[in-house]
């Protein structure tokens, strides 16, 4: 009896997890120049992301949203000198923002594939609008992605959606056009980077000047990722009640453990590590919002695509739950030690 009491118990503890997920996949490759990142979210459905998802535990109810589609105001383009496809950074943008509003305020972690990292600024956005700002976001990245149109040498939008977010650069760009919907409503001292190894020399000097919380590789080394992590939440979110987006760039990892990816840099995190983080903000169950981008299926080999999409799934299955510990079974009539559980009642 007594045991049947306590496990009921747990049940109904984990029953109020962060049980309730919305996927929803955003095919965008236009935020940099190399095909195949828009297939990013059809190769992590077709390797079985969302039943594994569905399978962590019993209490787990995803949804699958699939794709979103855009529309473009080909009046805008190139009205922003030094941002490659502009009208559709911001058509595909807003499509997101309002997708993942709905999902949030629907009672669901919204759990968004890209895509090139440029969607950030939409699945932030979306987030911040459903939370009313109450959100802290960590930036999970080989690179810092905070460049504007004057300080990116490539023009590619995916190094810029830091900057489009941060409330602090606002003043540094030009009148974007049709991006009115977008508030640059998160303060940086509200975000915080782990993982960097490859900062351009304005990046630097605009983390520097405006203070943003930074874990570089070198960091990692010094103070293991457990604490970096901590360290990382405790910043951002002191008083914990805030709701955390996490926007992970599979490039963190080192191109090793996901060489399938369009700017990969040597050094980066062990996939023991990516989970590390993820499980850290799982313990939280405050996490709102995560973004998985820049899993390119068209870099590599099949083999180099398997092992990409592995890491990414399984880094995914640590920010809901999954536990390299293992779970108890959710159901304790399913359990085959009921008929022991069933003695002492
Ligand atoms: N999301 C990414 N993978 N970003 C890479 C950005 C690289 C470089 N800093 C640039 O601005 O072009
Ligand atoms: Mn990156
Ligand atoms: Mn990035």
């Amino acid at each position: 009896m007594f045991q049947r009491v306590v496990l009921n118990l747990r049940q109904d503890a984990r029953r109020c997890i962060s049980s309730k997920i919305g996927v929803l996949g955003v095919p965008f490759d236009k935020g940099q120049t190399k095909p195949g990142v828009a297939n990013g979210p059809k190769s992590l459905r077709d390797a079985g992301l969302v039943e594994k998802i569905r399978n962590i535990h019993d209490y787990i109810d995803v949804v699958d949203y699939g794709d979103i589609a855009y529309s473009v105001d080909s009046s805008i383009s190139k009205s922003v000198p030094n941002i490659r496809m502009y009208e559709h950074m911001v058509a595909c943008n807003k499509e997101v923002s309002k997708r993942v509003r709905n999902i949030i305020e629907s009672g669901r972690i919204c759990l968004t594939l890209g895509g090139d990292h440029t969607i950030a600024v939409g699945t932030v956005d979306g987030h911040i609008q459903a939370k009313s700002e109450n959100v802290c976001l960590l930036w999970v990245d080989a690179h810092a992605d905070i460049n504007t149109n004057k300080t990116s040498n490539s023009g590619n939008p995916h190094g810029m959606p830091m900057a489009l977010l941060a409330k602090e650069l606002s003043d540094y760009w030009p009148y974007l056009p049709g991006m009115d919907w977008q508030k640059p409503i998160i303060s940086v001292r509200d975000v915080a980077y782990v993982g960097l190894r490859s900062v351009d020399n304005y990046e630097r000097l605009i983390i520097d000047k405006l203070g943003i919380t930074a874990f570089g590789m070198e960091d990692i080394e010094k103070y293991g990722i457990h604490d970096v992590v901590n360290m990382a939440l405790d910043k951002i979110d002191p008083e914990q009640n805030k709701s955390i987006h996490v926007s992970f760039d599979i490039d963190s990892l080192d191109s090793l453990e996901a060489p399938s990816t369009g700017t990969s840099v040597r050094g980066g995190l062990t996939l023991r590590e990516g989970i590390h983080i993820m499980e850290n903000v799982y313990k939280t169950k405050r996490l709102g919002s995560m973004d998985l981008v820049e899993v390119n299926p068209a870099i590599g080999t099949t083999k180099d695509v398997q092992t990409t999409c592995d890491a990414a799934i399984h880094v995914i299955l640590a920010a809901f739950g999954q536990t390299r510990r293992g779970l108890r079974p959710f159901n304790v009539d399913d359990m085959p030690l009921q008929t022991f559980a069933n003695k002492n009642s």
